[in-house]
């Protein structure tokens, strides 16, 4: 399995977006270093997603990074993409890694220390772990968790934790210092005044 990237960059579907444009500043930002997570709105059709998956993938492919696909896994598949993501309302992980095969990267949602622990055995390869702090790009979540949450999932498992939610430069050195490896981002780069710029501070505050 491909070493992972500390930033995952969460494509952001919602109306008068400009996904595409935003993957492509953070690729030239980030480059190889980069993960970007295509996550399209629920309401999405299938073809939709494919559409948006294969061209982030040939975006990522240019620069050597990596591409999953968000909820989706056959769309995953049908792209060539290096894995997907999944969280209580998708496939259960173990279906999900017999959906990828043993190699893919599997990415599975996990707020506490039982259920990263369970996500781990059923076959997940990285934990998105979250919400680390108030989030305005999806309703419906619990409270925050904070850093101490992060650390509480990092001491239970032993594959990467990915911290998510209201994630800024300015909030990475708490989260690494609870032991995240990375973290996931939608607002911080597509809300941003200059996604590049901003993707920059993020990884410089990731590998510093
Ligand atoms: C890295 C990462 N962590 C968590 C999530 C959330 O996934 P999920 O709980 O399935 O919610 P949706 O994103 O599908 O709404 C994620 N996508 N990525
Ligand atoms: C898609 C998603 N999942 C979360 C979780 O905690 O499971 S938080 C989140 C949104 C992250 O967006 P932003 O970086 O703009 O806060
Ligand atoms: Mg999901």
């Amino acid at each position: 399995m491909p070493s992972l990237g500390r930033l995952h960059l969460i494509t952001d579907t919602r109306p008068g977006r400009d996904p595409l444009a935003v993957v492509r500043a953070a690729l030239s930002a980030a480059r190889a270093e980069l993960v970007v997570q295509v996550r399209v709105e629920d309401s999405a059709t299938d073809r939709e997603a494919y559409d948006l998956a294969r061209r982030v993938l040939a975006l990522c492919t240019s620069y050597g990074a990596s591409c999953l696909v968000n909820d989706r896994l056959h769309v995953a598949l049908a792209v060539g993409a290096a894995g997907g993501h999944v969280g209580a309302d998708d496939l259960p992980v173990a279906a999900a890694r017999r959906v990828l095969g043993p190699t893919g990267v599997l990415g599975a949602t996990a707020r506490a220390p039982g259920t990263a622990g369970e996500a781990v055995a059923a076959g997940a390869s990285y934990l998105g772990v979250g919400p680390c702090h108030t989030t305005s790009t999806k309703t419906g979540l619990p409270d925050p968790i904070g850093p101490a949450g992060v650390r509480a999932v990092v001491d239970a498992v032993d594959v990467p934790v990915i911290a998510i939610g209201g994630v800024t430069a300015a909030r990475v050195p708490a989260l690494r210092a609870a032991g995240a490896y990375g973290v996931a981002v939608v607002g911080a780069v597509s809300a941003a005044a200059d996604p590049a710029l901003a993707t920059a501070a993020l990884i410089e505050a990731l590998t510093c």
